[in-house]
C-alpha cells in the first residue's frame, strides 16, 4: 500500500481483544470479506486494547481497534465505527441472561431475578464510565443501584430473598460485562440476600462454566451471531433466558480525527 496509507500508519495492525471474543471471530472474517491480506489482528485483552486506544488517542496518532456498543469509548472519545457495506459485523443484537439447567428448581430466587434483569445502553454506559473514571466495578454497580431504586424494584418485586444462599456466576472481562455482572452481584446480594462469587474467565470456559453446572449462570451471551459458535456447541446444556441488554453493535472503530469511513478504505 502507498507509503502514507492508513495501513503504513498503523503498521497494518488493528488492536483486538481476547481471542476468544466473538468480535474478535467477527473482525478476523472481515479482514477476509475485505481481502486485509497484509493486515494483522493483534490480540491480547479489552483492557489492553482500551489502554492502545487512550495513548494514540492521546497523542492523536492513528489507530483501529475492535469495537462494541454499549462502551464509555464512544463517549469519553470522539470515536466513530467504519462502514461495514458488506455486513460482516451483523446488525443490532442482543446480550442474553444465560443459566444452568436446575437452576429454576434449586435457586428459584436467583432465577425470578435473572429472568427479569433488562437494563439499556445508557445504563451500562454509566457503570462502564464511573468505572474507567476509576471507580472500583463493586462501587459503581452499588452507586447504580442506589440510583435506581424504581428499576431495581421491579426486578425483585415479590420475590423470596434466599438468606446467604451461594450463587456463582461466570463472567469475561470486557468493560460490558465488568458492568453488568457487578450490577446483578449486588442486586442479588442487596435484594435477595445471596453470597454471589464473580467468576472472571475466558469466553469459552463461561459458557461450558454454565452448561456442565460449575456455575450458575452469566449476563454475557452475545446473541444471536457473536456468540452462536458457543450456543450452537453448548446451547442444548443451559436455559437461554433472553436478552438482557437490547441494541449492541460490534465493529471496528476509530477516532473521528482519522479521515477513513469504511473498511474499504483500509485497502488503499
Ligand atoms: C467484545 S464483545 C463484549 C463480546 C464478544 O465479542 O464475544
Amino acid at each position: 500500500s502507498a507509503p502514507n496509507s492508513v495501513g503504513a500508519q498503523v503498521d497494518h495492525k488493528i488492536i483486538g481483544i481476547d481471542p476468544g471474543a466473538g468480535l474478535m471471530k467477527a473482525t478476523e472474517k472481515a479482514m477476509k470479506d475485505y481481502d486485509l491480506k497484509d493486515w494483522e489482528l493483534v490480540e491480547g485483552s479489552s483492557a489492553a486494547m482500551t489502554a492502545a486506544l487512550t495513548q494514540a488517542y492521546k497523542d492523536k496518532k492513528p489507530i483501529i481497534v475492535t469495537g462494541w456498543t454499549p462502551h464509555w469509548m464512544f463517549s469519553k472519545f470522539q470515536m466513530k465505527y467504519l462502514d461495514d457495506p458488506k455486513g460482516t459485523f451483523g446488525k443490532d443484537e442482543q446480550i442474553h441472561t444465560i443459566v444452568r439447567k436446575g437452576l429454576k428448581e434449586e435457586q428459584p430466587s436467583a432465577y425470578a431475578f435473572l429472568d427479569k434483569f433488562s437494563w439499556t445502553p445508557a445504563d451500562m454506559e454509566k457503570v462502564m464510565l464511573d468505572i474507567e473514571s476509576g471507580k472500583k466495578p463493586e462501587e459503581a454497580a452499588a452507586e447504580w443501584v442506589k440510583n435506581n431504586e424504581a428499576t431495581v424494584n421491579k426486578w425483585v418485586e415479590g420475590i423470596q430473598p434466599a438468606e446467604g444462599k451461594k450463587l456463582t456466576l461466570a463472567y469475561v472481562a470486557w468493560d460490558s460485562e465488568i458492568a453488568s455482572t457487578n450490577v446483578v452481584k449486588t442486586v442479588l446480594e442487596q435484594k435477595l440476600k445471596y453470597k454471589v462469587e464473580l467468576s472472571q474467565v475466558e469466553a469459552g470456559p463461561m459458557w461450558v462454566g454454565v452448561s456442565n453446572g460449575d456455575v450458575d449462570g452469566m449476563v454475557a451471551a452475545w446473541l444471536p451471531t457473536t456468540h452462536a459458535d458457543y450456543m450452537e456447541k453448548l446451547g442444548k446444556d443451559v436455559e437461554d433466558l433472553g436478552p438482557n441488554l437490547q441494541g449492541t453493535k460490534l465493529g471496528l472503530a476509530v477516532p473521528t480525527y482519522m479521515e477513513i469511513n469504511s473498511i474499504e478504505d483500509l485497502k488503499k
